[in-house]
């Protein structure tokens, strides 16, 4: 189990990435969700011990992460957003590289880890070419590789399908899925899907704030009877979103279908609404709708 309490981390700017940051985060697969800028990284790194928090306190099991960062590491496997590969190196002496800095100090044990960990992300065929040559997909699988050495017990994903094509994405999730449930996984991302085929517990960060947290079937349930579609004329966009607490908008056939928020037993928001049922995506729309709706609302209260 992964707590993390009060977690703020203010940048020397004094751009504050996470405000207060609380999260119980069991073994299985955690989907952490937010907008561009919502500080998902920064908590990744703080997690990961790669960025000391301004405050707060991290616990893994019986380890105190702050205190101990050394014992984290022992049992983390990170795969940052970016991560930067030596050119011409190839994949099987990058991987065996990583693993003696990872301590695994047997040569014999460090060739059986590199095969086998090369075979499981499907990339057995390609280990002699350089990891600077791989497509996209080939090096996000070959950082699942390199994340899995020494068998962690926390692994921390920062966005990984981020421009991948849909059957390499579709090739990593499968991956990630397989990792297992003994182990904390947390994966950070912006696509919403990929947390609702995965993830049996999320959280949205908004903003450094924790806004929604939970089973994807209980936020989704949260919002039954509440969503409503309509199909408009893009004329009608403006007006509509005057009127409703429209959430998503998509373009379909040449008109737009937006999906609106009600309240809770308010019925169709107006005509031409036809009842939807929720999805996380909703809940996600949902939340931010809500968080921009209370922002907008704070700045006029101050203006
Ligand atoms: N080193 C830094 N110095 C100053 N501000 C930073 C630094 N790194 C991130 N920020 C700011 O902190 C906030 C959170 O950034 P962060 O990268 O953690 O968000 P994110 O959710 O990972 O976003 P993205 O999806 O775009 O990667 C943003 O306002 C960002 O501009």
């Amino acid at each position: 189990m992964l707590n993390i309490r009060d977690l703020t981390h203010v940048y020397p700017n004094g751009t504050r990435a996470l405000d207060g940051v609380s999260l119980d985060i069991p073994a299985g697969m955690f989907g952490l969700l937010g907008p561009n800028g919502a500080g998902k990284s920064s908590l990744m790194r703080c997690l990961a011990t790669l960025q000391i928090p301004s405050q707060g306190q991290i616990r893994f099991g019986d380890i105190d992460v702050l205190a101990r960062p050394e014992a984290l590491r022992a049992t983390l496997g990170y795969l940052p957003q970016d991560f930067g590969v030596y050119p011409r190196v190839s994949a099987e002496d990058l991987l065996d590289h990583l693993a003696v800095l990872k301590g695994v100090a047997g040569r014999g044990e460090r060739r059986d880890t590199v095969e086998s960990l090369l075979r499981q992300v499907n990339l057995w065929e390609a280990r002699k070419k350089a990891v600077a040559g791989y497509s996209g997909g080939m090096r996000q699988r070959f950082g699942i590789a390199q994340a899995l050495i020494g068998q962690p017990r926390l692994i921390i994903v920062d966005e990984p399908t981020a421009g991948l094509d849909p059957e390499e994405r579709n090739r990593f999730n499968n991956l990630l899925a397989e990792i297992g449930e003994q182990v904390v996984v947390i994966l950070s991302t912006h696509i919403v899907d990929d947390v609702t085929d995965l993830c049996p517990r999320t959280a949205i960060l908004v903003g450094g704030r924790i806004v929604e947290s939970g089973t994807p079937s209980a936020l989704i349930a949260s919002l039954a009877g509440r969503i409503w579609q309509a199909d408009i004329d893009k004329a009608e966009l403006p007006a509509a979103r005057e009127r409703h607490a429209v959430i998503a908008t998509r373009l379909r056939a040449g008109r737009t279908v937006i999906r609106a928020l009600a309240e809770p037993g308010a019925g169709a928001p107006g005509p031409g609404f036809a009842p939807a049922e929720p999805t996380l995506e909703d809940v996600y729309f949902a939340t931010l709708h809500r968080h921009r709706a209370s922002v907008a609302a704070a700045a006029a209260q101050g203006a």
